[in-house]
């Protein structure tokens, strides 16, 4: 088992350490056989050109020859796993041109085809991977050592994105309803994704499962070079976290990205593109080449006093890894390249990067924070996060009173935390209690059907039919606008007409955007209480946000079609009252 030492030592502890970087020369494919290759390993550390007999001079971290096996990989990389039990961030990136072995080391053969995954299959997918783990990648590998590892009071979270065409995607999302995500950053978190589902897991199985989901949703297109290859970048994200402090009062919280991304393709003038594959193409070609300046400045900045800048900011990926390039991450970066002459000009741009890599130094400590401090702050960041999820459980059915009365709990509980001083009991209750709320709200999302690739498009479907949401056709959500205090709410298909409401100066003022409807005194009532209820929520969120706690959640948990929807307008039947009162509110606006 590993050990977690979390001593006061470590915890204190800032190193420094270089970027790991080993390559991977991929044997020659069936369709490649009688190819010349130009490429060797030489001593297990040094890439031998052997046409010319040259060596390049760069001594890597490994470099595994073509003979090498998945488990080979797996073990080089095994320090930075161990760390991440101590609270150490961890990177492992997959990098190389297409068709050079990046999916292959990451996630393995193409076992879809070997074994027809399917929800049939499911139940034994594990357990057949788990007996014979020969053709594993990384990713399951490393779900196998950190659930066979596990220490004690431990809780580990997955989630999954791709970066496609330089935006941003949750791959445990339904594809078909694909919702644009936003980078962010905050003290607590650094950089992070906006509303990326995080999966609270129990075992390899649930982790697998989600796995297998992402990557069903992956985008990916036959090319010269490979029969199916990735289009997209994409991030596997483990988060790794105590739930007890420890003698010195202090928690650890510690990321694993798993990184595969899209190759890079040379564009053959010989050959038509689509216009996707070219706008793929070029994206994928200039983040790469941002990713490329990025080492670069780096590495030099290494060398030279005087400090160049990094343009992080330039592309999506570059930003999302700016911890794991320049920040506080173990960061192993796996070059992969083909043997055979024809990759001749890719292989010596995929080793120049990796002799770059190899010069980059990275200042690293362990993610630590004192329970009695920052705990309370990243309570309330999950109090966000489970309105959120509770938003959605009303959407799979949760009766609306329960929804209501739970929002106003959290916000009496946060109101009694912010007077006092937690204890570390406490903080560990709230850390089991909010796991436990998350488990239970992911089985009421997803029922008997966890895991099942279909149960996300099932899931959409429902929504679809439900909640307004477009048809096939038109998949994309209606825009709800966001301005400070401005919510538009987004009731059934079949009642046409919109809701605006907008808070300003203290009033909670009404605007009926399209149409008239009758309403009811009581009716009114109601929506005024709405109103004024919903307000206590926003006030409650804007004081977080001053928190600098990630302020556009309360975009996503505001937006969320919610009490409004319980407004059951009536577009046929039209009052003069309403009107007045309408016409009132657009005044005093
Ligand atoms: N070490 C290896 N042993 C056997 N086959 C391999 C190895 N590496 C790659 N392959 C095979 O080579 C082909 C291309 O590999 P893979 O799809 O992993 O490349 P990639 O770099 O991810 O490409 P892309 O960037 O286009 O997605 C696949 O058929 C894969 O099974």
């Amino acid at each position: 088992m590993y050990q977690s030492k979390q001593s006061s030592k470590q915890v204190q502890e800032e190193r420094k350490q270089p970027i790991k970087v080993s390559i991977r020369i991929r044997p020659l494919l069936k369709k490649e056989q009688g190819q010349e290759t130009i490429v060797k390993s030489e001593n297990k550390k040094f890439v031998v050109f052997e046409q010319s007999t040259q060596i390049l001079k760069q001594e890597f971290d490994r470099v595994f020859d073509d003979q090498s096996l998945q488990v080979e990989i797996y073990n080089n990389l095994n320090e930075c796993i161990k760390q991440a039990f101590d609270g150490f961030n961890g990177t492992i990136l997959a990098y190389g041109q297409t068709g050079s072995g990046k999916t292959y080391t990451m996630f393995g053969s193409d076992w879809e085809s070997q074994m027809n995954f399917s929800i049939n299959h499911q139940a034994t997918y594990c357990a057949d991977l788990k007996s014979d783990i020969s053709f594993a990648g990384i990713i399951p590998r490393v779900i196998f050592g950190l659930f066979d590892n596990l220490p004690k009071n431990f809780y580990i979270y997955c989630s999954f994105l791709q970066i496609y065409n330089e935006k941003i995607y949750d791959l445990l999302q339904d594809h078909k309803v694909p919702v644009q995500l936003n980078l962010h950053e905050s003290k607590l978190d650094g950089i992070y994704v906006e509303n990326l589902t995080e999966y609270a897991v129990n075992n390899y199985h649930d982790c697998l499962t989600l796995m297998k989901r992402g990557e069903r949703n992956r985008i990916v297109r036959q090319t010269t070079m490979n029969l199916k290859s990735s289009r997209s970048h994409t991030i596997f994200q483990l988060i790794i976290e105590t739930n007890k402090v420890d003698k010195h009062g202090v928690l650890f919280k510690s990321k694993l990205n798993l990184c595969d991304l899209a190759g890079s393709e040379k564009i053959n003038k010989l050959e038509v593109l689509s216009n996707d594959h070219f706008v793929e193409l070029k994206n994928i070609n200039q983040s790469l080449t941002t990713l490329g300046k990025v080492i670069q400045n780096l590495s030099q900045n290494n060398k030279n006093k005087q400090k160049l800048p990094i343009p992080y900011r330039e592309s999506k990926l570059t930003r999302l890894l700016q911890d794991s390039l320049g920040g506080n991450t173990m960061t192993h970066i796996i070059v992969n390249i083909a043997p055979n002459i024809y990759n001749i000009d890719e292989t010596v741009s995929s080793l120049k990067f990796a002799q770059r890599a190899k010069n980059v130094t990275i200042k690293i400590q362990p993610n630590k924070f004192n329970a009695n401090d920052q705990v309370l702050v990243n309570k309330l960041i999950k109090e966000i996060d489970y309105l959120k999820s509770l938003l959605n459980m009303k959407r799979s059915g949760l009766n609306q009173n329960d929804l209501h009365f739970k929002l106003m709990k959290i916000q009496e509980e946060n109101e009694r935390l912010r007077e006092i001083q937690l204890s570390n009991d406490d903080v560990e209750k709230i850390i089991q209690e909010n796991r436990k709320m998350k488990e239970e709200i992911q089985k009421l999302q997803q029922q008997s059907s966890f895991g099942d690739p279909s149960e996300s498009s099932y899931i959409v479907k429902k929504l679809q039919s439900e909640e307004g949401f477009g048809s096939e056709g038109t998949t994309e959500r209606r825009p709800l606008v966001y301005n400070g205090m401005f919510i538009v709410s987004n009731p059934g298909n079949q009642q046409k007409t919109e809701v605006q409401v907008r808070f300003k100066d203290g009033r909670n003022q009404l605007q009926m955007k399209k149409g008239y409807v009758e309403i009811s005194d009581q009716q009114e009532q109601r929506q005024k209480r709405f109103l004024s209820e919903k307000r206590r929520v926003m006030e409650r969120l804007q004081y977080l946000d001053q928190l600098q706690i990630k302020n556009e959640m309360t975009y996503s948990l505001l937006s969320q079609p919610s009490h409004f929807n319980s407004f059951q307008l009536n577009e046929g039947k039209k009052t003069t009252k309403y009107k007045q009162l309408e016409k009132q509110l657009i005044q005093k606006q």
